[in-house]
């Protein structure tokens, strides 16, 4: 049975080449975390106090402004950021999609990038052999497949990552943005095999900026503010809430 368990976590950045004072002169913007000033060193309070209780069937969307914390919180939840403060438990086997291009290997054909990618989000390489051609014909990449990753453009690049991740069975889903670079005609071709995956993840925690694909995809949001979870509750009431504020 898959779970994530958060209590009362603290990310925090310390900054060691900033210069205090300078901070402290200047007036706090709506963006980002806080920056506290009180130690030697600035440091950004990323995530403040989250707790949060997720077992299977769970779809979350995370929503907020920018530099709310939805990152850092799926960086948490991934185990890549060990909490500073409280603790965070995951029970099952993680497929993390940061930025769907990046961990791609340039130098290798658009085909073992398919390969390699699939077996680091915890496929079998028979398994990914056997689901090879039909990633290849979602991409509509064609002879692209046999060239080096460095001759795509970033659109073709998210396009193979799409394939890729579109196909996985896993156990607990983070997500992160990373649809900008495709356009629109492939996105809508992309969406059903996303519900597919949505709705065959043990769990899934999503962060996403498009409120259509967020209504398609999860059950819940969490409504992060300046590192706290503002709301937490079904998907339209906190989008509404979100929005109300906006
Ligand atoms: N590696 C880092 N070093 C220092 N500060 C960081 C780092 N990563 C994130 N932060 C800070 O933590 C805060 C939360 O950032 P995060 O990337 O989690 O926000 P976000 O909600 O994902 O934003 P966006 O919607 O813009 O992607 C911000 O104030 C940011 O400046």
């Amino acid at each position: 049975m898959v779970s994530i368990e958060v209590r009362g976590a603290y990310v925090d950045f310390p900054i060691f080449d900033a210069k205090t004072r300078s901070l402290k002169k200047q007036v706090l913007g709506k963006v980002g975390g806080k920056i506290g000033t009180e130690a030697k060193v600035p440091i950004i309070e990323a995530l403040r106090d989250i707790t949060l209780s997720l077992r299977e069937g769970d779809r979350v969307g995370l929503v907020g402004h920018n530099g709310a914390g939805k990152s850092t919180l799926l960086r948490l939840l991934s185990g890549i950021y060990e909490p500073t403060r409280g603790s965070a438990h995951v029970v099952g086997r993680i497929a993390p999609v940061f930025d769907l291009g990046v961990g791609l290997d340039p130098e290798v054909s658009g085909h073992e990038n398919i390969l390699i990618r699939g077996l680091f989000l915890g496929m079998g390489r028979k398994q990914m052999e056997k689901k090879v051609d039909d990633i290849a014909e979602f991409t509509e990449l064609g002879d692209y497949l046999h060239l080096p990753l460095r001759t795509y453009s970033a659109g073709m690049r998210v396009r193979l990552a799409l394939g890729v991740v579109t196909t996985i069975d896993p156990e607990i889903l983070i997500l992160d943005e990373g649809l900008g670079a495709i356009d629109s005609a492939f996105l809508a071709k992309a969406r059903e095999r996303l519900v597919d995956l949505a709705q065959r993840s043990g769990l899934l925690v999503f962060a996403l900026h498009a409120d259509e694909l967020l209504m398609e995809l999860c059950t819940t949001a969490l409504w992060m503010d300046e590192g706290r979870i503002r709301k937490h509750g079904p998907l339209s009431e906190v989008l509404a809430a979100y929005k109300g504020r906006l």
